[in-house]
């Protein structure tokens, strides 16, 4: 029996895919082996010796103490592209409704409940409608900062709106290149995304080199008039830096997903309350996407889209799996395989990864492995933890 505990609002869709196994989910559970969460944030909260694994539902692991859990073996998942379209569809809208007064045009609509005949309506309407004029898209320039799951759709939505797209992602993936459209004009620093374009929407992840990375200093190559989206994380944007910006002209509109109290009820501020991903459809994808890298590592111990471990998979076990994590040094797998030959256990097959400072084993064995055999593996320099997992 597995025991998954769940934070914020987990789509059932997900949470279904535990039906079938030994699990038990939910709020309220003592001793978790996992945990399935969206934005709730971990770093205060104590780590129970029990963990051995943590998904996030979702893109951004900065709510996740991540050294923690590698330090204890705990394995991060999230949800690469899981939520991407949602997002892309958000940052459209949030484009649209800084280019022409949707919001303050509907407003003057609403307010004129005096008025009871139509034709007056119309005649006001008709005066009126200058003060809600805007400009298109078609023919702007997109700067996009990070080009990976989201950056690249919005990178496509936006060529095929008309618009011209610079990107800029210093840590592009040659995979995420692939993906990116051959017409996106490659740029070598933010300043130079900044001074071209019309419109800067950010796809970065909260890291300690993207903190904020939109300030006075870069916000000053900006084209005057820019309008600025974000919908990656508030570290990324310092206020302040950015409402200087609006009041001197240099920003137009700042359209934000994270917003501060001093961004609240200015006219040249569109706030939302960090609903990026919050479409139904987003919400299954990414607690589904979860919910099977949970079910596959703790069955099976295989190892997919995790944030701290590397790729590890050996498909379903069919016999008996011993799993082991251990820092990335020289030495480690050897001596576990030197205590198989002393304690005469039998490898059928093993794949042994590593990611930086951690490396990552799976090893089917002949029989099930003793106590002592699982002792004497946890206890080899530089192994972290040790797992036995076993087929139904
Ligand atoms: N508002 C919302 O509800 C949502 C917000 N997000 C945020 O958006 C971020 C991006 O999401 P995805 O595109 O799915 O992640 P991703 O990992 O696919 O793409 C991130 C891209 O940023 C690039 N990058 C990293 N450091 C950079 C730097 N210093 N300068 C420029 N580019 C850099 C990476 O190379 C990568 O291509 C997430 O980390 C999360 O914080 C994601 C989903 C929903
Ligand atoms: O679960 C959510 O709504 C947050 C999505 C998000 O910010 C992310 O995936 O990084």
């Amino acid at each position: 029996m597995f025991k998954v505990k769940t934070y914020n609002k987990i789509s059932e869709k997900g949470l279904s895919r535990f039906n079938g196994g030994d699990y038990q989910v939910g709020a309220d559970l003592e001793a978790p082996e996992a945990y399935i969460l969206r934005s709730h944030k971990l770093h205060a909260e104590a780590i129970p010796e029990s963990l051995l694994a943590v998904a996030r539902a979702g893109a951004g692991v900065n709510n996740l103490p991540v050294e923690d859990y590698t330090a204890k073996g705990i394995v991060a998942f999230n949800t690469p592209g899981a939520n991407a379209n949602a997002v892309k569809e958000l940052v459209l809208a949030g484009m649209l409704l800084a280019s022409r007064d949707i919001i303050g045009g509907r407003d003057f609509a609403n307010a004129q409940t005096q008025i009871t005949d139509a034709a007056d309506m119309g005649k006001l309407m008709e005066a009126e409608k200058k003060r809600f004029a805007g400009n298109e898209l078609t023919g702007k320039t997109l700067g996009i900062v990070g080009l990976g799951a989201i950056g690249s759709m919005v990178a496509d939505m936006a060529l095929a709106m008309g618009m011209k797209v610079a990107g800029f992602d210093p840590a592009l993936s040659v995979e995420a290149a692939w993906r990116l459209p051959a017409l996106v004009e490659r740029k070598e620093n933010l300043q130079g995304l900044l001074a071209c374009s019309d419109y800067v929407t950010i796809h970065v992840p909260a890291i300690e080199p993207t903190k904020n990375m939109f300030n006075s200093d870069s916000l000053a190559a900006a084209k005057d008039g820019l309008v600025l989206l974000n919908f990656a994380r508030e570290a990324i944007v310092d206020t302040s830096a950015v409402l200087a910006a609006l009041e001197s002209g240099k920003l137009r509109k700042y359209v934000c997903d994270f917003p501060e109290p001093a961004v609240i009820n200015r006219s040249d501020v569109i706030a939302l309350p960090h609903i990026g991903a919050s479409t139904a459809e987003a919400e299954e994808n990414c607690a589904m996407m979860a919910a099977n890298q949970l079910r596959d590592f703790l069955e099976h111990g295989n190892i997919v889209n995790s944030v701290n471990f590397p790729v590890t998979t050996m498909g379903p076990v069919e016999g008996y799996r011993l799993t082991f994590s251990n820092q990335n040094v020289s030495g480690v797998l050897g001596n576990v395989l030197s205590i198989f030959k002393e304690l005469d256990v039998n490898v059928i097959d093993m794949v042994n990864k590593s990611r930086g400072d951690l490396a990552y084993s799976i090893i089917d064995l002949a029989e099930m492995p003793t106590a002592e055999v699982i002792a004497a593996v946890q206890a080899v320099e530089h192994v972290i933890r040790v797992r036995v997992v076993a087929a139904k």
